[in-house]
């Protein structure tokens, strides 16, 4: 008889969603309860995100969790060496390189938790979180509550003219809106003509 041995496995979860959606609770919620079953977990976020705190994740609605601030997916590699589960929010804002470093951290045995947004102002996908969507084991899908008419909410809407793909903000600068009442930027200008 094939004797067949179950070897202990890591994988890779992804949470996505537009602004306000609940992804960076959700992360926080996971994380915390791996805490309470003592397991070791590294929590991570970009060095560009920081809008409210730099030594902490921290959501709309104030929850927080330790973290440490990194400028590159690598070196969430050599940092994250030691844990069993590793946290990382804001993930849209790494390079691709994020993909292969998350994939080697499974392979490794860990859990990994990815928070970040899948579209961006334009409503484009925003890379590399569909990437990580092609290979993670588990997906959520996190909705907020349209501003304008409180259907469920997918995507965020700049209130502001300025172009770049990166602008870190908050309510000042975005809000969540659903497929109806979403429109991208241009068509703003259109009507203005
Ligand atoms: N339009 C909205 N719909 C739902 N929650 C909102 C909205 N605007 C602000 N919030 C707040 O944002 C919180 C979610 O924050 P957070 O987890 O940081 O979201 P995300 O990481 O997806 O941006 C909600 O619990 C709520 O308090
Ligand atoms: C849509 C969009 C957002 N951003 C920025 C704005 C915030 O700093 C983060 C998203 O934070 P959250 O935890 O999901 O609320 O991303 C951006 O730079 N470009 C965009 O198009
Ligand atoms: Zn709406």
């Amino acid at each position: 008889m094939m004797h067949v041995v179950h070897r202990h496995t890591g994988w890779i979860e992804v949470i996505c969603g537009s602004m306000f959606s609940g992804k960076t609770e959700e992360l926080i919620r996971r994380l915390k309860r791996a805490m309470i079953a003592r397991q070791k977990v590294a929590i991570f976020k970009p060095k560009v995100d920081t809008r409210y705190s730099t030594t902490e994740i921290v959501s709309h609605d104030k929850q927080k969790i330790k973290s440490i601030v990194v400028e590159s997916p690598q070196e969430i590699l050599e940092k994250a060496l030691e844990a069993q589960v590793v946290g990382i929010d804001e993930a849209q804002f790494f390079d691709d390189s994020l993909v292969n470093i998350c994939q080697k951290l499974a392979n490794m045995g860990k859990r990994v938790i990815i928070a970040g947004l899948d579209q961006d102002y334009l409503g484009k996908p925003f890379e590399p979180i569909p990437q990580l969507l092609a290979v993670a084991e588990y997906i959520t899908k996190t909705h907020a509550i349209c501003v304008v008419c409180g259907n469920p909410a997918n995507h965020t809407y700049r209130k502001t003219k300025q172009k770049d793909k990166v602008i870190v903000g908050a309510s000042n600068i975005y809000e969540a809106r659903c497929r109806n009442c979403f429109h991208a930027p241009e068509e703003d200008e259109e009507e203005e003509k």
